[in-house]
């Protein structure tokens, strides 16, 4: 994807304006007809005004009833003043609609990658900020600009129709000065447009800094090392980098528009000259010149106004595009012309001479690798930290795809199964897992949306983890928040709202969620009892063997005392599978493994006869 604001041709110009426009018609049919309505009703009041006025002007000079005129005059002044305000209403409430159902289309788009690789481009978090942050109102705003631009045209034709009744000649002059304002402000909002592309990176980095300074999690760390002042003046020296940019364009706009804003001031200078003159020679009545002088400025304030709808909807429609092009987004995994349905496991899950680097520009993380996870067997993966053991697990998700070799189930290539169904047949508790901001049971409930309301079901999982009597034991039980983010205003207060997990019990919470609802065929635990005290990593790994007696596992740990009684220990080293064994096996060996384990269980004997 292009992370480039580029011109594109007028086609491509009227698919945005159609594109937006059909998603505002499906949004609020009825806003749309009445603000097409009130808009056609606004272009044409201030016409009919100038006729009036001058009619009226006619009538008393030559001492004519002027009641129904000035009645006239004055219906279509309240009705002048109310369009713009009923216009407001239906515009916001065509907004809200519009609101809604972008962003429902926008995240569709984003929950339909299968893959992870999207939200790791920083190009494609810019474009999915903008278009979260314009796609819903820029609809609304393109067709309004739209329905504007019509209204203008209307209101100033029929203006310059009126004066070319009077001079000719000044209606002309009138129409030439809106040709530069309008090349001027299309460029402007072409800039300007580029330049909120531009300055998304800068954003980006601003919020982050921002993020961190008012973060729990990292309010820690920013005190201990005295981050604050830091933070905060990169903070500040980005956004003062970036205003460096916006006060450039601001400059450029003052620069431009004072000059137009200086020609329709000598435009309509000059036709006041004119006027003047030409009723000073008796060729023009005095309703004549009212006319002139409410057509002028009409026509004037109509081009600025026609000026600013061009150029609005032209800045719209370019922030729109950012819209279209996340709908449009091409997967980041391949998919295959017909899908093979994914059946529960029945001999192994097979990775066959693997090779996989993040992108072209990463080193190979995996360099041919080969390795058999059979059903029923609990296979463990051991190396040492970026060795690509939680790349193998994301493979095996199929949050990627190797670039070389294939992940084999059951013999099927996984690029020929759908990337949901195969997810749904494995469980995992991942080494980065999630801390949802949602009560205990949510917490666990997420691992199957099904099972979200059953209570048994969520304390069985509870349980099995070793997490049931803590979250029994919280003010609201398993109602609890375990956020304080939450908290309404109400109940803010209320130390019972939301609580604070240790970081082994949110682990437990994540082993609950994993092992809640169907037996999966794959469970994966990366880590699962890293920030677990000695005697709570027994007790899970107890309950953890029985769990997965008979089950296909895969397991990663750097403690190698709690996967030393997996059916097959998978030695990873520079990208390769270096040694692979049951445990004995491997320690007769005498290769890394056994290094890896003397020097543990010396460690740890160590450690034990000092506490001794
Ligand atoms: N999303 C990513 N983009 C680019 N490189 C990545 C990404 N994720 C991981 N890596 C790199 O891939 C390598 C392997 O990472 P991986 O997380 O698979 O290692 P690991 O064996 O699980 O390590 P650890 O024991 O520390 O958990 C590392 O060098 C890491 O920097």
């Amino acid at each position: 994807m292009s992370t480039r604001i580029s011109v594109r041709g007028s086609s491509s110009w009227l698919k945005g304006v159609l594109s937006a426009t059909g998603l505002a018609w499906k949004a609020g049919p009825d806003s749309v007809t009445l603000l097409t309505l009130l808009t056609v009703m606004a272009a044409v009041l201030p016409v009919g005004m100038a006729w009036l006025t001058k009619m009226t002007i006619d009538s008393i000079v030559v001492g004519d009833d002027v009641i129904p005129l000035a009645v006239a005059l004055a219906v279509a002044g309240l009705l002048y003043g109310l369009v713009p305000n009923a216009n407001r209403f239906l515009r916001a409430e065509l907004e809200r609609a519009t609101g809604v159902l972008a962003q429902g289309r926008l995240y569709t788009a984003v929950n339909a990658l299968p893959g992870l690789a999207r939200f790791e481009d920083p190009a494609f978090l810019d474009r999915l900020r903008l278009a979260s942050q314009f796609g819903g109102r820029t609809p609304a705003q393109l067709l309004d600009g739209t329905l504007g631009l019509f209204g203008g045209v209307l209101t100033i034709s029929g203006l310059l129709g009126s004066l070319f009744t009077l001079y000719p000649l000044l209606a002309g002059v009138a129409l030439t000065g809106t040709v530069p304002m309008l090349i001027a402000e299309i460029a402007l909002a072409r800039r300007r447009a580029a330049l909120m592309w531009g300055l998304e990176p800068a954003q980006r980095r601003e919020f982050f800094y921002g993020q961190l300074l008012s973060d729990a999690e990292a309010a820690k760390e920013v005190r201990l090392f005295g981050l604050g002042a830091f933070l905060r003046d990169r903070m500040l020296s980005e956004r003062r980098q970036a205003d460096v940019q916006r006060r450039r364009l601001d400059r450029r706009e003052l620069l431009v528009q004072s000059v137009l804003a200086a020609l329709a001031a000598a435009i309509s200078g000059a036709g006041v000259v004119f006027v003047v003159a030409a009723t000073t020679a008796g060729g023009l009545g005095v309703g004549d010149v009212s006319m002139f002088l409410l057509a002028m400025t009409g026509v004037q304030s109509g081009v600025a106004g026609l000026v600013a709808q061009a150029a609005g909807a032209h800045q719209q429609l370019l922030l729109f595009r950012h819209f279209q092009d996340v709908e449009t987004v091409e997967p980041d995994l391949a998919a295959p012309e017909r899908l093979t349905v994914t059946l529960p496991l029945q001999t192994a899950i097979e990775l066959r001479d693997v090779w996989f680097r993040y992108s072209p520009e990463h080193p190979w993380i995996l360099r041919g690798v080969n390795l058999v996870i059979p059903r029923g067997k609990a296979v463990a993966l051991i190396g040492r930290n970026g060795s690509g053991k939680s790349t193998i697990v994301k493979l095996l998700c199929r949050f990627y795809d190797p670039e070389r070799g294939s992940v084999f189930w059951d013999g099927t290539d996984i690029r020929m199964l759908d990337p949901a169904e195969l997810r749904k047949r494995i469980g995992a508790v991942f080494q980065d897992f999630m801390a949802y901001h949602l009560s205990a049971a949510e917490n666990i409930g997420l691992g199957d949306l099904s099972l979200m309301a059953d209570q048994e079901r969520i304390e069985e999982a509870a349980r099995r983890a070793g997490v049931h009597d803590e979250l029994s034991a919280l003010p609201r039980g398993y109602d609890t928040l375990l956020t304080r983010i939450f908290a309404d205003n109400a109940d803010k207060d209320d130390p019972t709202t939301g609580v604070f997990l240790s970081g082994g019990q949110w682990q437990r919470v994540a082993l609950a969620r994993a092992m809640l609802g169907e037996d999966h065929d794959l469970l994966i635990l990366d880590e699962p009892s890293s920030g677990l005290d000695a005697e709570a990593e027994h007790e899970i790994h107890v309950m953890l063997k029985e769990h997965r007696r008979g089950r296909t596992s895969l397991l990663i740990s750097h403690r190698l005392g709690a996967v030393r009684d997996a059916d097959s220990l998978v030695v990873l080293d520079g990208g390769q599978v270096v040694e692979q064994g049951t445990h004995d096996e491997l320690m007769r060996k005498g290769g890394v493994y056994t290094r890896l384990f003397t020097l543990q269980a010396s460690r740890y004997q160590g450690e034990q006869m000092e506490v001794g």
